[in-house]
C-alpha cells in the first residue's frame, strides 16, 4: 500500500486525490506487468505476445486488413493504383531536406550541395533496404514546387545514409548543417502546407498546433524573405502540449530570429489577444492573424512509411474519435483570421472523416464567409488526388453507413451527423475537390491533405468588435512571477523590457557598440525582474506589443533572440559581449567602432583556430587586417567577409579583438558551416567513422569501435569544447 503525507491530503479535494493514487497505481501496475511480462519471456522464448507496440520497427509485419478494408471502401486510391499504394506504404521513407539560411548563404549551399554531395553519389549503384539485388542509381530529385528549388529529396531512407560508408561525406554534412541551421530535414509532403500559406513579411501568422516544429521553421524563413529588413510581421508557435513547446524553443534557436513568440494553450479555445491600434494610438484592436496554419492532432496513418508502429494499432475509431477536436481548432482558427486572410488545414491522414468532413463541417457553418483555395498552381509538378466529394463514416465494427439514419444508437456517439458528406445537391457549394490529397506512391512520399481557406467577411457568429481604451499595461499590473515546478510544466520566467534608453545597462551597450538612433531599446528584454542582468534578449516591435499586452492572458513559453551576454571582462568597457544567435537582427544597428572587414586567409585563420586559450596573435593577419586591428578597442566586435566573386557571399560573426589576438566567437557547427562555404579545409570535422571503427578495433579501442561513432557525435564534442571556449572564463584569459 502507499503510505500517504496527512498534510498533504488536507489540501486535496477526495476527486484530485483518488485521481492522484489511480495514477501512481496505473504508473505501479504499468511496471509490475512489464517485469511479469519479462519474466513470461523468459521462460518462453519462442512464444512472441499477440501484439507488442514496443517492437524493433524493422520486425514489423506491415500489413493491417481492417486499414486495407477501410481505405479500399473509400476509394481514397483509385483501384487500379491500389496495389502500388499498398507497395508504396510498406516501404521505408525517402529522406528530404530543405537548404535554409540567408539568401547569399543558401544559394553557395546550394551550388556545394550539387557539385559536391551529388556528384559523388551520382555514380554510385547502392545496395539500400529496397534494393538488395544489382544496386540502384541514387539520383536526388529537385523538388520543382519548393519556392526557389531549395528542396531535394534523395532514394535513400536515413538508415541507407547512415550506413553506407559511400555516403558518410553526405551524412556528416547532413548532420552538421542541420545543427549550424544550413539544412532542414524534413518529409516533403510536410513542407506543403507553408508552401501554400503564401507568407510574406509583413504578415502576423498563427502556428496553431506547432510542435515539434518542421513547418514553423519554414514559417519563420518565409517571414525573413526580405534579408535586409526586419519583418514588421510575426509568428506565434503554439502547443496544447508543454513540453513540445520546448521543441518549438529549439526549433526557434536554430533560426535565430526576433519575430517568434512561443505559446502554450489549447487552440480550440485559443484567448483573444490584443494589439495596439495604430489608427488610434493609445488604444488596442482585437489581433487578427492575416495567415494561419491549422496542422491538428490526427491518426496519422499517412506516415506509415515513418511510423511503422500504426500498422499495428490502426482502427477507424481514431480517426472518428479525432474529428471533434480538429474541428474545434478549425473553427477556433477561422474565428482568429483576419478578413481577407489565409488558413490551410492539414493532416498527415488519408481518412476523409479528419479531413473533408471537418472541412466541410465547417465550410457549412461560415456560410458565404469562408471558401476553399485552389493551389494548385502553387505547386508546379506536384502530383496529387483532388478532394474527396463522397465518403461513408464506419463504426469500429467496420460497418459503413450511408447516412446518419442508419447509424444504430450504440454508435451514435461515435458516428455523428456532422461526420456525413454534402448532399450531391450542395455539391457546388463547398468545392471539396478544391483539397489536396497526396498518396505516397505518386512521387514516393508520405501520404498528406491539405485544405486552404480564405475568409471572405466575419464569420455569422462573429459581431463587430471595438477599440479598447488601455489603462494601464499589463505587465504594470501583473506581480511578477516567479519560476517554479508546477503541474503541466514549468512557470516561465518574465519577459522584462527595457524601459528605454535610460534603462540602466544600455548606455554602456550603445555607446560601445556605436549603436545608431534607429535602435529602439525598449526591444530588448530580460527574464529576470531583479538582479543583474545575464542574457539580454531582442524582439520586433510587434513581438514586444504583443508580450507586454497579452502576458497575463497567454502563457508564453519563450520569445527574443539572445543577442547580448554578460561578460564582466577587463579588456572591455561595456559588460556584455555579442551572441552570435542575435548577430544578424543587431548588426546593422552597430556603428564602423565595432566592425572589422577582413580578407578570407583571415577569416580562414580564425575560424581553423580552435585553440580557446591560444588564439591567433594579430602578427599572423595580412596586412590590411593588421592595420585596421590597430587602434581597434578590445573586446566583442562583428567580423564581417564578403566574397568577391558573383556569388556576393556575405558573412557576419561575432569576433573577439584580444590584446594581441583576434578570434572568432562561434560554436564548432558554424565554424564548420563557415569553413564549407568559403571551400577552405574543414577535413578535422569530416570524420569517416566507418574508418574510425576499423582504426580503433585493430587498436583494441572498444569505445570507437562502433560504427555508430558519428559525425554528429564528433561534431557536438567540438561543439562542447567552443561552447567552453565561449564561456565567460576564457574571455578573461582571451589576449
Ligand atoms: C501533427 S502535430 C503538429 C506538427 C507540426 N505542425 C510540425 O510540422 O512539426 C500536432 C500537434 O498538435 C498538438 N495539439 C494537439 N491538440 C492540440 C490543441 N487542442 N491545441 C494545440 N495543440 C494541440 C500536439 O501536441 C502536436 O504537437
Amino acid at each position: 500500500m502507499n503510505l500517504v503525507n496527512f498534510t498533504q491530503i488536507r489540501f486535496l479535494t477526495l476527486g484530485s486525490y483518488l485521481k492522484r493514487m489511480g495514477r501512481k497505481n496505473r504508473q505501479y501496475n504499468k511496471f509490475a506487468q512489464r517485469k511479469r511480462d519479462r519474466k513470461e519471456a523468459e521462460k518462453n522464448p519462442q512464444e512472441k505476445p499477440a501484439v507488442d507496440t514496443r517492437k524493433h520497427y524493422e520486425d514489423i509485419v506491415r500489413e493491417n486488413a481492417a486499414f486495407e478494408e477501410y481505405y479500399k471502401s473509400q476509394k481514397v486510391c483509385p483501384l487500379e493504383e491500389w496495389d502500388t499504394f499498398m507497395k508504396t506504404l510498406k516501404d521505408n521513407l525517402p529522406t528530404a531536406f530543405r537548404i535554409t539560411g540567408s539568401k547569399s548563404e543558401a544559394a553557395a549551399l546550394m551550388k556545394l550541395v550539387q557539385s559536391q554531395y551529388f556528384s559523388e553519389i551520382l555514380n554510385l549503384k547502392l545496395h539500400t533496404d529496397e534494393n538488395e539485388g544489382e544496386g540502384e542509381e541514387i539520383k536526388p530529385i529537385n523538388l520543382s514546387w519548393y519556392p526557389g528549388g531549395y528542396a531535394w529529396q534523395l532514394r535513400l531512407s536515413r538508415t541507407d545514409i547512415r550506413r553506407n560508408e559511400a555516403l558518410y561525406k553526405l551524412h556528416n554534412f547532413l548532420v552538421a548543417e542541420t545543427a549550424a541551421g544550413g539544412v532542414s530535414r524534413q518529409e516533403t509532403v510536410s513542407m506543403i502546407p507553408p508552401v501554400v500559406l503564401d507568407v510574406k513579411p509583413h504578415h502576423k501568422v498563427l502556428d496553431m498546433c506547432a510542435a515539434p516544429g518542421s513547418k514553423t521553421a519554414q514559417l519563420i524563413e518565409f517571414l525573413h524573405a526580405d534579408e535586409d529588413k526586419m519583418p514588421t510581421g510575426f509568428v506565434m508557435a503554439n502547443d496544447v502540449d508543454n513540453s513540445r513547446c520546448y521543441m518549438l524553443v529549439h526549433q526557434a534557436k536554430r533560426l535565430n530570429s526576433p519575430c517568434i513568440l512561443i505559446t502554450n494553450h489549447d487552440s480550440a479555445v485559443m484567448p483573444s489577444l490584443i494589439v495596439s491600434d495604430e489608427k488610434n494610438p493609445g488604444s488596442t484592436k482585437p489581433l487578427k492573424f492575416d495567415r494561419i496554419l491549422c496542422d491538428v492532432p490526427c491518426s496519422g496513418d499517412a506516415t506509415l512509411r515513418k511510423n511503422p508502429d500504426i500498422w499495428l494499432k490502426w482502427s477507424t475509431g481514431n480517426g472518428n474519435n479525432l474529428h471533434g477536436i480538429q474541428y474545434r481548432v478549425l473553427k477556433r482558427g477561422c474565428e482568429l483570421l483576419e478578413i481577407g486572410g489565409r488558413l490551410v488545414y492539414s493532416t498527415c491522414s488519408f481518412n476523409p472523416v479528419e479531413n473533408e468532413a471537418v472541412v466541410h463541417r465547417v465550410l457549412q457553418e461560415a456560410g458565404d464567409s469562408l471558401a476553399l483555395v485552389d493551389v494548385a498552381g502553387m505547386l508546379p509538378g506536384l502530383q496529387y488526388k483532388k478532394g474527396m466529394t463522397y465518403w461513408r463514416p464506419a463504426s469500429k465494427d467496420m460497418v459503413f453507413y450511408e447516412k446518419y439514419e442508419d447509424v444504430p444508437e450504440k454508435w451514435q456517439t461515435v458516428v455523428r451527423p456532422q461526420m456525413f458528406p454534402p448532399k450531391p445537391e450542395d455539391l457546388g457549394k463547398y468545392n471539396l475537390e478544391k483539397c489536396i490529397r497526396i498518396l505516397p506512391h505518386q512521387q514516393d512520399t508520405g501520404g498528406f491533405f491539405v485544405a486552404v481557406f480564405e475568409k471572405l467577411s466575419a464569420l455569422p457568429w462573429e459581431k463587430e468588435e471595438k477599440p479598447i481604451e488601455v489603462e494601464k499595461s499589463t505587465e504594470e499590473k501583473k506581480e511578477p512571477p516567479k519560476k517554479k515546478r508546477r503541474m503541466g510544466g514549468y512557470r516561465e520566467d518574465p519577459f522584462v523590457f527595457f524601459s528605454g534608453d535610460k534603462e540602466d545597462v544600455f548606455p554602456s551597450i550603445k555607446d560601445f557598440y556605436d549603436l545608431n538612433t534607429d535602435f529602439d531599446a525598449t526591444c530588448l528584454l530580460t527574464r529576470c525582474h531583479i538582479g543583474k542582468k545575464k542574457n539580454i534578449y531582442l524582439v520586433s516591435p510587434i513581438v514586444k506589443d504583443v508580450v507586454s499586452k497579452n502576458e497575463a492572458s497567454i502563457k508564453i513559453i519563450n520569445t527574443g533572440v539572445k543577442t547580448f551576454v554578460r561578460c564582466d571582462n577587463k579588456n572591455m568597457t561595456c559588460p556584455f559581449r555579442l551572441s552570435q544567435e542575435g548577430l544578424q537582427s543587431i548588426t546593422q544597428f552597430i556603428g564602423p567602432k565595432r566592425r572589422l572587414r577582413i580578407l578570407r586567409e583571415d577569416l580562414v585563420l580564425v575560424l581553423q583556430s580552435d585553440n580557446p586559450s591560444k588564439p591567433p596573435e594579430v602578427k599572423l593577419f595580412s596586412e590590411h587586417t593588421q592595420k585596421l586591428i590597430e587602434g581597434f578597442a578590445t573586446g566583442s566586435c562583428v567580423l564581417e567577409y564578403k566574397e568577391e566573386d558573383e556569388s556576393g557571399l556575405q558573412l557576419t560573426l561575432v569576433g573577439w579583438r584580444g590584446v594581441n589576438s583576434l578570434r572568432a566567437y562561434t560554436a564548432t557547427p558554424d565554424t564548420v558551416h563557415y569553413l564549407r562555404l568559403i571551400g577552405a579545409d574543414y577535413s578535422k570535422y569530416d570524420v569517416n567513422k566507418f574508418k574510425k571503427a576499423e582504426v580503433a578495433e585493430t587498436e583494441g579501442d572498444a569505445e570507437n569501435a562502433s560504427s555508430d561513432v558519428t559525425a554528429s557525435e564528433t561534431a557536438e564534442a567540438s561543439t562542447s569544447s567552443i561552447d567552453k571556449q565561449n564561456g565567460d572564463s576564457d574571455v578573461q584569459n582571451t589576449g
